[in-house]
């Protein structure tokens, strides 16, 4: 066991094997097993607390489609940046038509956030910017394949968005189905994205090395969403907000 790769004796001899073994880290590693998750979904967190989750959020959200626009600068191949765009309108939206972004600033103004605070992410923590960065680097830096592999997290989040839908709208009065809207859409655009990039990885991993490459991809992003909730826990539920973060009104 290790925290950013995979066990040399797991076999990865062909594409079911490589499946299996993405769908073993994601049920292991995946953000939804995270504390924080727990306390957020569980109904266990104060306005000021989700309001912090929402603020930070924000960059990473807001941070997708740059990382997308570098996932499609690494390919030649005009197919597969054709399929890729849609992530970043999905995201950015269109003339008349809304995105994700959107979306979740009206989350954090449903919160009671000021959204130029929020655009500006002065407030966040950070671990957030350290971990989002990462992320944008990662695609940079590693394989084309790699970079596709990274975004595999999302094969795992309709389950996740799901159980934040449910549990957020039933627990906090300060919550209504309106500004939780952002989920609700990601609940068909991800399943597709996943699909995408899983049939992708499955073709196009033709060796055992790039088949750990892609598991190994994988951990590293479950690292980027973990690390975010663990800043977030240490700040605002243990109570060690670093200088200058948000500070939510008493
Ligand atoms: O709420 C979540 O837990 C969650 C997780 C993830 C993810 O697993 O990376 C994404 C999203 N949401 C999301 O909304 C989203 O648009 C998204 C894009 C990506 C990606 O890596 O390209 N991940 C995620």
């Amino acid at each position: 066991m290790s925290a950013y790769s995979i066990s040399a004796t797991v076999p990865l001899d062909n594409a079911a094997q490589l499946e299996e073994t993405l769908r073993h880290i994601g049920a292991t590693r995946y953000h939804s097993l995270h504390p924080f998750h727990k306390l957020l979904h569980g109904g266990k967190l104060n306005k000021g607390q989700v309001q912090a989750w929402a603020l930070n959020r924000y960059y990473y959200q807001s941070t997708i489609p740059i990382k997308d626009a570098v996932v499609i600068s690494r390919f030649r191949d005009r197919a597969t940046r054709q399929e890729w765009r849609h992530r970043i309108e999905d995201h950015d939206g269109d003339t008349g038509a809304e995105g994700g972004i959107e979306r979740w600033r009206k989350l954090t103004e449903g919160l009671g956030l000021d959204s130029a605070y929020v655009e500006s992410t002065e407030g966040i923590l950070p671990a957030t910017r350290f971990a989002v960065e990462a992320y944008v680097h990662f695609v940079r830096d590693r394989t084309p394949l790699e970079a596709i592999a990274s975004s595999l997290t999302e094969l795992f989040a309709p389950n996740l968005h799901e159980e934040r839908i449910s549990g957020m709208l039933k627990y906090y009065d300060f919550v209504n189905p309106d500004i939780m809207s952002y989920f609700s859409r990601r609940l068909t655009q991800a399943p597709r994205d996943a699909g995408f990039a899983l049939d992708y990885v499955k073709q196009h991993a033709t060796t055992p090395a790039e088949r750990r490459a892609v598991c190994n991809a994988l951990i590293f992003k479950t690292n980027v969403l973990w690390v975010q909730l663990d800043a977030l826990y240490h700040a605002y539920v243990d109570g060690h907000v670093p200088p200058g973060a948000f500070v939510p009104a008493k």
